[in-house]
Formats: structure tokens, sequence, C-alpha cells
């Protein structure tokens, strides 16, 4: 009824103006209960496999990529390196639309607690057996989430981790992420992935939405490389969540001017992509559908009924606030999130008292020079990126490198520890 609207608009104008005054952690702004989401960001690792099939299919031998071009030399490593963009592409409207879609519009995350985590798993017809999603909150200051997915039948295995750096200036939020991702295809084909930057549109219009800018950089062991650039509505292509990714058989070739692309694919990641050849993309000739995310119809996660499940584990801890959320119960939301955070304060005090730290659960903190479990440092190394502690894809040597670098301790990276899930005793999908 107009008055509940009056008065959202009202709470939202008086939230987004202290917003925008608002200098620090924006996660302790308390935003109005119609823009909190009842879903704990430990949850958004499950959006890198809501289409199962073709992260599986980077590993699929006798699949021949389609659309298949005249002329192009087609050898395994390039047919892999085109399932891996499809895959990759298919992942962006779970990650950065799929709460416009359940819930109307972006809004803000629960805030995972240390040691939070996020297990499901999805299940295939034979033989392509199991893949399974952890998820693990590595540090509450600040917030770091980090991830595996892997099917051992079809032996493929995704990991990586995420810190959400926000920023607001000039009615703007934007977002830097730091972190990555390593695909592990087979025995020793890898594929590190960085995460682009964010900005939240339509925040004064109290109907806030996703849209991605910068790049995305895909380098293989095998050499090929694809950049990924984002634009969005009234930029060059007019239409929101558009890119262009250009694949090519090494970064070396992306590097020299006179070298063309293999590939063009270009059009929305939320809906249709074509692809080129590079030679056809000047000339728009020829072009093949890609990819269709309004076509493919998300495998959503199985996990387990909150009854089952650990106390640890997102649904049950936070069951309480999501329910006061929910209901829109103000009250209701602040006393069930004190109660969690009281909860967790006094575990901290505990620890403290104690003389330990908490131990992480899945993963391990490695510094880059200890780092041989991961192709990471081979893969940054051919794609000429930083390894530093600085926002996802900056280039090796550039000035934003040097002007993210805090100090010259070497950087870590979070990476999963399989020995830890194997020995998991507590915790099941
Ligand atoms: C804090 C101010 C506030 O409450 O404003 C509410 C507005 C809805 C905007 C702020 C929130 O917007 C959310 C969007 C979230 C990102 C969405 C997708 C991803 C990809 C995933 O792989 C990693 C996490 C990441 C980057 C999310 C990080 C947290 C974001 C920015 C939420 C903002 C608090």
């Amino acid at each position: 009824d107009s008055s509940s609207a009056d008065v959202a608009n009202f709470t939202w104008t008086k939230f987004f103006k202290n917003m925008a005054t608002f200098k620090g952690d924006l996660s302790t702004l308390t935003a109005p209960p119609f823009i909190l989401s009842p879903v704990s960001l430990t949850e958004f690792s499950q959006y890198w496999s809501e289409h199962p099939d073709l992260l599986l299919a980077t590993n699929n031998k006798e699949a021949q990529f389609e659309p298949k071009f005249e002329g192009v030399e087609y050898n395994q490593e390039l047919n892999q390196f085109l399932f891996v963009v499809r895959w990759f592409i298919s992942t962006l409207k779970s990650q950065y639309c799929s709460r416009n879609e359940s819930m109307g519009s972006e809004k803000k995350p629960l805030n995972p607690f240390l040691g939070e985590v996020f297990v499901g798993k999805w299940e295939h017809e034979e033989p392509l057996g199991t893949t399974y999603c952890l998820s693990e909150q590595v540090s509450h200051h600040p917030p770091v989430t980090a991830y595996s997915i892997f099917n051992d039948t079809n032996k493929v295995s995704l990991q990586g981790y995420n810190q959400a750096k926000l920023n607001f200036s000039s009615a703007m939020l934007s977002v830097k992420q730091f972190g990555h991702a390593l695909l592990k295809i087979g025995e020793t084909n890898e594929y590190l992935i960085t995460l682009p930057t964010l900005h939240i549109e339509g925040l004064i219009a109290a109907a806030p939405y996703v849209e991605l800018e910068g790049k995305t950089y895909i380098q293989g062991t095998a050499g090929h490389f694809a950049v990924i650039e984002y634009t969005g509505k009234g930029w060059m292509s007019g239409k929101k969540n558009s890119f262009k990714c250009k694949i090519f058989e090494s970064k070396q070739d992306h590097d020299n001017e006179g070298t063309k692309p293999l590939f063009v694919i270009s059009g929305q990641w939320s809906g249709l992509s074509t692809i080129y050849t590079g030679d056809d993309e000047k000339k728009k000739k020829n072009p093949q559908t890609f990819y269709d995310a309004d076509r493919e119809a998300k495998d959503v996660l199985s996990v387990k009924p909150i009854e089952e499940q650990s106390e640890l584990e997102s649904r049950r801890a936070w069951k309480d606030v999501a329910e006061a959320i929910k209901e829109g119960d103000f009250n209701k939301i602040h006393q069930t999130k004190t109660v969690l955070e009281e909860k967790q304060r006094s575990l901290r005090k505990q620890e403290e008292e104690a003389g330990h730290k908490w131990e992480t659960r899945w993963f391990d903190l490695v510094p880059v020079d200890e780092d041989h479990s991961s192709g990471f440092v081979k893969l940054s190394s051919l794609a000429q990126l930083s390894m530093e502690d600085v926002p996802s894809g900056t280039i090796a040597g550039s000035k934003n490198e040097s002007k993210w670098l805090v100090d010259d301790k070497v950087a870590q990276h979070w990476r999963f520890n399989r020995q830890k899930w194997d020995d998991e005793s507590e915790i099941n999908i």
C-alpha cells in the first residue's frame, strides 16, 4: 500500500544519503530491511557452476566445440579453451543477476562469520558422477570467501577465493575484486581466471543492479589467452551487460598489434552472444551463436535440509535472521543478528584468552613463493599479471600495481587443501 511504499522510499533516500557521505567499512552500514538479502555471501560460490554440464564439458575428450568454422585449425587445446570460455561466460548471469531474478533487485547479502561454511552438490547421470561445492569464510575482517568445486569422476576441479572492496564515490558504489579462480582439467591442463571490477547501478532509484566493467583475463597452460572486456548501457554497445572477448594463441599474439584474434565473441553475458573468426569479425560475416543465457536453465545446487546441517553451515546458522528479513521485521532482524554476532564475539574472546588463533578448515593461506600446488605462478607469468595482493587482473609492473601495493610483504593466496576435506569428519554433504 502507498504508506509502506512511502516509508520504504523515505528510508531509502535517508539510507542513500548516509551511504553517500559514509566513509568507512560499508558492512557496518545498517541498510533498511527491504534491501537486505536472507542469503549469506558464502552461498555465492555456487554461482561458479549453475551450469555444471558446461563445466564438465571442458574435459569431454570426444566433444568437438560447436560452432566449428572452416579454415580454423582446431587442436585439443584450442577446443578445450573454447569450452572453458563458454563455461566462464555462463557463470556471469548467476554471479551478477541471480538476486535481481529471485528478489527483484540486488540486495545486501548476509556478512558471513569466520569459519562459516556452505556445502552442496550437483548429482549427474552416470558416468558423470557428482560435482561437490565447498565454500568457507576464511576471513571475517576483511570478508574473504574461499571455494572449491570438484568432480573426481570427470577430473575437473575449480578453486578460488574472493574479497570485495567497496568504494562509494559520486553516488556510485564501485567494487574491486581481489582473488582469482583456477580451473584444473585432468592432470595437467590449468586455467587462471581473473575477476572483473563491478559497480552498482540504480541505487538512487532503489532498484540496484550489478554492471560489470574492466576486464577478465583467462590464461591456459597450453598458452591460449582470452581478454573479456565489459561495457554497459550507454557505453559503446549501448546495451547493459555487454562484453567483447578476444581469443589468441598466446599473450604474445595479443600484444602483437598485427596479429588478429583467432575468435571474437560479443553480445550480452546475461543474454545472447555470437562468435566470429578473427578474420570475419570486421565484416560481421558468418556470425554463429556462442551462448544464450536465457535459453539454458540453471541446475540448482542441492543442499541438505537445515535440521541435518552443522551449526557452522550458513542456512542453519542464519535461519532466524533470514526469517526476520523475509518478514521485514526490523527489530527482529536486529535482535537475531545481535545474538549471532555476540556468539561470534565471545568465541573470538575465548580463543584470545586461550592463546590460540582460529584454524581455517579446508583452505590454507600460501605465500606465493611456496605455491607449488597450483599453476598460479606459471599462468600469471604467461599472462604478465600481478601475483601481488592487488585487484584481480592487475597487469604486472603497471602503475596500477604499484598504486595498490601497500607494503613489500610476500603476497599470500588462499589454496584448497584436499587432504583437509578428505579428513573432514563433522561437515558432510
Ligand atoms: C552496503 C551498502 C548497501 O547495503 O547497498 C545495497 C546495495 C544492494 C548494494 C551493495 C551490495 O551489492 C551486493 C552485490 C555483491 C557482489 C555480487 C557478486 C559477487 C560475485 C561473487 O563471485 C563474489 C562476491 C560479489 C563480488 C558480491 C560482493 C558483495 C556485493 C558487492 C554486495 C554489496 C554489499
